[in-house]
């Protein structure tokens, strides 16, 4: 592993500003300056520029949007652009969330067309992958997985590809208080290693970041970073609460 682990932070549909501002007053306290991780925000698209405003003195933590709209502009009421994510000071933008995909129907080709939006905005995309609970008992999550994948990486040339994040994210573990196991966690990862190095060579995939995301906590996180092939973790329900995200950053 050539980078330090990424720890992230997805609040989902979960805190406002005013909500934002207390847990940021309340973690940075708790959070001094971390130089061998890089932490990582992803807020409501309402909230970043509270969250940006609120790490004005922390430029060693980054902050995120947790989608962007496969256009790059026109009539698409309710939607947010790459540029309009820039232009708000975020550096990060997920991709492909399961979320997006299984609540929201988000397809294999709108992740293709948002992955090189992001490159070209030279912002850096988090790519979601992982497999349903019916996947995965059909043997088919490596598959699965290797898929969401090349769709992810279809448009982009091998430098983008290099600079792109990746979260391993097994759909039977979001907000279920079911974790894959940390081998679980690497026998995949080590398959997303293994495709990214067949496009890039086994250098230029060592240095794209794997992060594990699935019902991660305070309790679990230092034995899932501890995993092979595990470069970070991308929390949902745990990054909530501002004692319990201190507590996860510095696992
Ligand atoms: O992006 C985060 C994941 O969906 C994990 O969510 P969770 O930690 O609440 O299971």
């Amino acid at each position: 592993m050539h980078h330090k682990p990424v720890i992230a932070a997805n609040w989902k549909l979960n805190h406002g500003p005013t909500d934002a501002k207390a847990f940021l007053q309340r973690f940075l306290a708790q959070a001094p300056k971390m130089n061998d991780r890089t932490l990582v925000f992803f807020p409501s698209a309402i909230t970043v520029t509270t969250v940006v405003d609120g790490l004005r003195e922390r430029p060693d933590i980054w902050v995120g949007v947790q989608n962007v709209h496969s256009e790059a502009q026109g009539a698409f009421t309710g939607e947010n652009s790459v540029l309009m994510a820039r232009d708000v000071g975020a550096r990060v933008v997920l991709v492909g969330h399961s979320e997006r995909r299984h609540v929201f129907g988000e397809t294999d080709e709108m992740t293709t067309k948002k992955m090189a939006l992001i490159c070209q905005a030279r912002l850096v995309p988090m790519l979601c992958v992982g497999e349903t609970l019916e996947e995965r008992e059909a043997g088919a999550t490596a598959s699965v997985v290797e898929r969401q994948l090349t769709a992810g990486l279809a448009e982009l040339d091998d430098s983008q590809a290099a600079g792109i994040m990746l979260a391993y994210e097994p759909v039977w573990a979001i907000g279920t208080g079911r974790t894959a196991t940390p081998e679980d966690a690497s026998a995949i990862h080590s398959v997303l290693r293994a495709a990214l190095g067949s496009r890039l060579g086994e250098k230029a995939a060592a240095g794209v970041p794997i992060l594990y995301g699935g019902s991660v906590n305070r309790g679990n996180a230092a034995t899932l970073l501890s995993a092979a092939d595990v470069d970070g973790l991308l929390v949902g329900g745990a990054s909530l609460d501002a004692d319990s995200w201190a507590s996860i950053v510095r696992s």
